[in-house]
């Protein structure tokens, strides 16, 4: 890569600790022209979906051989927790090779309907071409892998773009892309920013970008491709919301429950469930026990297995938290736990774990994505009240509902404008289901068939 060097810097304590060199635009076409010529060769695209199935699961096991080493870094680059990372910066990623390899398996490529004027049409479902698939720095690994999978299941080429601030696993990674078998040119990486990642939307050899991270980057992304005729899945920001029932029992599993589903990744995951709804009946029997877990949490050195919250990824990232806590105090919001910078941290961006209650719904902490460890408890009076709240939200890419009865729990789910809940669990994303967002969460799926969908075309050919 031509450009000047990167230095990828620890979050727990500002060291550097790794280096890549930023692509430039013509180091990006580079990349693109690989990729195009890969797809052009036809040794991926024309191969049969059992080689390409075979390919995925080799890039699971080459993930999998090499866990500890993906955790080790993803907790270094990101400062996710070391005991959460080897799940959800790892075996996350595992699965979704693994179930993109089993979606392809059973994939519908061809088949053939009667013609409305007679005889036949054969409906073919051909590769979109050459992908650029964009990601953030909070789980490079896993949403790397929602946008490869499913896209060399497909049969397209690959120029991928880590984010600079956590492009490190993603390096290691490119070795995993080589022991298994990949063809030259089918996944091609360019690290770099905003310049690199514009230049990856605007090349004319790209068909389909594939775009995770904010929703301010990706409305300027979606524009960009539009004005272009590209073909385009964003997958944005959230401000999703637990509902507590009003039946529900208060135990252990409900409070652990809350609190992974806002605190997982320090609070730094996109379907984080930052809004936790509470029926008015009964807030203060669920406030004090989350309160009472969130203060008792381990912050500190993400490396230490028994951490359970590390720094934010900077301390751009740790001002801006903080500022949104203080002004939603003054807002009249009640800090039960957190609220303050933790001691003795002061060489990394850390943010108390912090609860907040007496939310209003309008306040902007329960509005603005913070993308930090705050949870914010609103009341709500009965079940429609619940579920007007949690919809009334500009984003709608996830929430997760808590009842004793299932059957009750999964109606309020289905009255939720969002892409997926969780009944009775904290993590509303399955690897071989769709994922992705209602309003400005984006548009598109990843998971599942569904995700293989994103990356064909359909072709009609009326015999
Ligand atoms: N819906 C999801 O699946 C999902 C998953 C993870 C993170 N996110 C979102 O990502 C955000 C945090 O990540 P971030 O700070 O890295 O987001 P970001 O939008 O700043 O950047 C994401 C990626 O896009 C690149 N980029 C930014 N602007 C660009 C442009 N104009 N053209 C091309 N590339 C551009 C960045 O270099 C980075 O690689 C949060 O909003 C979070 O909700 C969403
Ligand atoms: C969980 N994931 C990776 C799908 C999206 C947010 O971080």
């Amino acid at each position: 890569m031509s450009g000047p060097v990167i230095e990828v810097v620890s979050p727990a304590d500002n060291r550097v600790i790794g280096q890549v060199s930023e692509a430039r635009a013509d180091d990006v076409d580079v990349a693109v022209h690989a990729a195009r010529a890969a797809l052009e060769s036809g040794a991926w695209a024309n191969s049969t979906a059992e080689d390409r199935a075979a390919v995925l699961d080799a890039i699971a096991a080459g993930i999998k051989a090499r866990s500890g080493e993906f955790a080790d870094l993803s907790s270094a680059e990101v400062g996710s927790p070391r005991a959460w990372a080897s799940f959800g910066q790892v075996s996350t990623a595992v699965g979704v090779y693994a179930a993109s390899a089993k979606a392809l398996r059973t994939y519908e490529f061809e088949s053939t309907r009667p013609s409305v004027i007679g005889g036949e049409v054969l409906v073919r479902r051909v590769p979109v071409g050459v992908v650029g698939a964009i990601v953030p720095w909070n789980a490079p690994l896993f949403t790397a892998a929602l946008k490869l999978a499913p896209a060399l299941a497909a049969g397209c080429t690959v120029v991928l773009k880590p984010s600079p601030d956590a492009p490190l696993a993603l390096a290691l990674f490119s070795e995993v892309l080589e022991q298994a078998g990949l063809p030259a040119g089918v996944v091609n990486i360019v690290s770099g920013g905003v310049e690199t990642g514009r230049a990856l939307v605007s090349n004319p050899g790209v068909d389909k970008i594939s775009f995770t991270g904010s929703t301010a980057a990706g409305a300027r992304i979606g524009e960009a491709c539009s004005r272009d005729v590209r073909r385009v899945t964003l997958e944005l920001g959230g401000k999703s919301a637990a509902i507590v029932l009003d039946d529900v029992e208060v135990d252990k599993k409900l409070i652990d429950g809350l609190v992974t589903g806002v605190m997982a990744n320090n609070g730094q995951i996109c379907v984080a469930q930052t809004r936790i709804l509470v029926p008015r009946g009964r807030y203060d029997e669920v406030v004090e026990p989350l309160a009472e877990a969130v203060s008792a949490m381990r912050v500190g050195d993400p490396a230490d297995r028994a951490t359970e919250v590390g720094p934010v990824i900077n301390a751009a990232a740790r001002d801006r938290i903080e500022a949104a806590v203080s002004g939603a105090v003054a807002e009249g919001a009640r800090v039960v736990a957190g609220g303050t910078r933790p001691e003795g941290l002061d060489a990394g961006s850390y943010v108390a774990p912090t609860v907040l209650a007496d939310v209003d719904n309008q306040m902007a902490v329960a509005r603005d994505e913070l993308f930090g460890p705050v949870a914010v408890v609103v009341p709500y009076d009965d079940e429609d009240d619940a579920v007007r709240i949690a919809n009334d939200s500009e984003y709608g890419l996830a929430g997760a509902v808590w009842s004793a009865d299932t059957s009750r729990a999964t109606r309020v789910a289905g009255r939720l404008r969002v892409g997926s809940v969780s009944v009775n669990s904290p993590a509303p994303v399955d690897f071989g289901s769709p994922f992705g967002g209602f309003k400005k969460s984006g548009f598109g799926r990843e998971g599942g068939p569904e995700g293989i969908d994103a990356y064909v075309e359909a072709q009609s050919i009326i015999l």
